[in-house]
């Protein structure tokens, strides 16, 4: 049997104590999957003492996860701290310099410092795979690079948020407000130590641009990210998109059109009774769309200690068999700087609005709308007590350009009281 390959593992948090905790429970079948042993090296973390759910007393210590990424007996530098850079950076900079493979979990870091580090580390013959960083335990990484690469790939769509998803199911299934529970997320530990990389799109969206890079053999390009949180997604809209058979998610969409790569990770309303449609709590899905297999779609836990470790071990196992994949999935000199879509693809878009309640008022938005090209699917006006009078509208395809002009002309009608709402409509 080869000799063991030896871990350095930086990062004794949820996911870091997740994936000695595996090693520590599954030596023998990791062992006979990989071919050879399984070995920590040393291991590191802010504090040595800290009460923690592992025994990690039979490990060595490195205090700077710099030093844990030199050492000469470490083959396979584990990077579990976090951080879109600082030490995380310097301590995987320093890991490919002195010619270890690298898994991490660290989307943040991978979103703006992707390019450069496999770059690095494809130069020197060294990997990089972050199956943890997308989507915590579904194997979607491994999906889009090994089972789909037979595929042109047509769309990469998902929610990839289990915070956000906690929170607009929890909206919905309770009736409060956004900013209740935001509290109640806070309070079970749900979100990230800045709640803006959750509630604001910000680590979805680095996902996404991470698997856009597969999809499509382009830059991690997170810059062009279309990103809009959830933080003014209304309970009104959650109950009135219901009544229409819609739930509305924090959905990411990356496809290649005619305009460019588009990017977009933003509130959509997708029909209730689709697989995403039915997406509770914390959980994640993607779909991958390939010209030949179709849809696949893949649903499971996008983080906690288990999910997230199961898919760091992955990782691991795959570079102990021997298993030398690029890290998006071709060489990174051979990615191409994408042209991003400047507009997204034509879409149904729900519109909520109050309407003066005097005849004629819906005439006057109709035109407006008309007149922007917009056609209208689906109306409902609902019963109401005093002077406004909630009006849904559900469109034909029709452009976000259309949608916001016919918008900016809809104060001058005068018969619409309040700002209206637009949403896109996608359907999977
Ligand atoms: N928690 C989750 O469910 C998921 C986490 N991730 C990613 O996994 C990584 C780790 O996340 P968690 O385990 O949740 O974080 P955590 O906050 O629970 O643990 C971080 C660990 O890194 C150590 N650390 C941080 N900065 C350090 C430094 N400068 N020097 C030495 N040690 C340092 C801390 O002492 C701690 O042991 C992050 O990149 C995160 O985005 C990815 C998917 C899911
Ligand atoms: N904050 C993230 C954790 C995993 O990436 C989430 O809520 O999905
Ligand atoms: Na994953």
């Amino acid at each position: 049997m080869p000799e063991p390959l030896r871990l350095g593992i930086a990062g004794l948090g949820t996911v870091g104590i997740g994936t000695v905790k595996i090693l520590q429970r599954h030596a023998e079948l990791l062992s006979r999957r990989a071919g050879r042993g399984l070995s920590v090296a040393a291991i590191s973390a802010r504090d040595r003492t800290k009460n923690r759910d592992a025994d990690i007393s039979c490990y060595e210590w490195e205090d700077d996860p710099v030093a844990l990424a030199r050492r000469e007996d470490v083959d396979v530098y584990v990077e579990l701290m976090g951080g879109a850079d600082g030490p995380a950076l310097a301590a995987i900079r320093a890991a490919i310099e002195t010619g270890k493979d690298v898994v991490t979990a660290n989307k943040a870091l991978l979103a703006h410092h992707g390019q450069q580090l496999a770059e690095a580390a494809e130069a020197k013959g060294h990997v990089i795979r972050f199956e943890a960083a997308v989507a915590g335990g579904i194997p979607v990484v491994k999906a889009l690079t090994e089972g789909l690469a037979g595929n042109e790939i047509r769309r990469v769509v998902g929610v990839m948020n289990g915070t956000c998803n906690y929170i607009l199911t929890r909206m919905e299934e309770s009736g409060l407000p956004y900013t209740d529970i935001f509290e109640e997320a806070r309070q079970l530990g749900y979100l990230e130590a800045d709640p803006e990389l959750d509630v604001g799109g910000i680590d979805a969206g680095h996902k996404l641009s991470l698997l856009a890079s597969i999809a499509f053999g382009t830059r991690v390009s997170f810059d062009a990210v279309d990103l809009e949180g959830i933080g003014r997604v209304s309970i009104d809209d959650i109950h009135r998109a219901r009544d229409m058979g819609f739930r509305i998610k924090l959905l990411g969409v990356a496809q290649m059109t005619g305009r460019g790569l588009e990017q977009r990770m933003s509130p959509c309303l997708v029909p209730a009774d689709s697989p995403l449609g039915q997406l509770q709590g914390g959980t994640n899905m993607v779909v991958l769309e390939g010209d030949s297999v179709g849809q696949v779609v893949l649903r499971g836990a996008g983080a906690g200690a288990g999910p997230t470790a199961s898919a760091v071990m992955s990782d691991v196992i795959e570079i102990a068999r021997g298993t030398r994949l690029s890290t998006f999935g071709q060489p990174a000199a051979t990615l191409t700087e994408p042209t991003p879509a400047r507009s997204s693809a034509p879409a149904p878009y729900y519109l909520r609005m109050g309407l003066t309640d005097k005849p004629g008022a819906l005439a006057k938005v109709a035109t407006v709308l008309g007149e922007e090209g917009i056609s209208i699917d689906r109306m409902r006006q609902y019963g109401h007590a005093d002077t406004s009078a909630p009006v849904l509208i559900v469109t034909h395809k029709t452009t976000r350009e259309a949608v916001d002009h016919a918008l900016r002309r809809l104060p001058a009608t005068a018969v619409v009281l309040g700002d209206p709402v637009a949403i896109r409509i996608e359907t999977v």
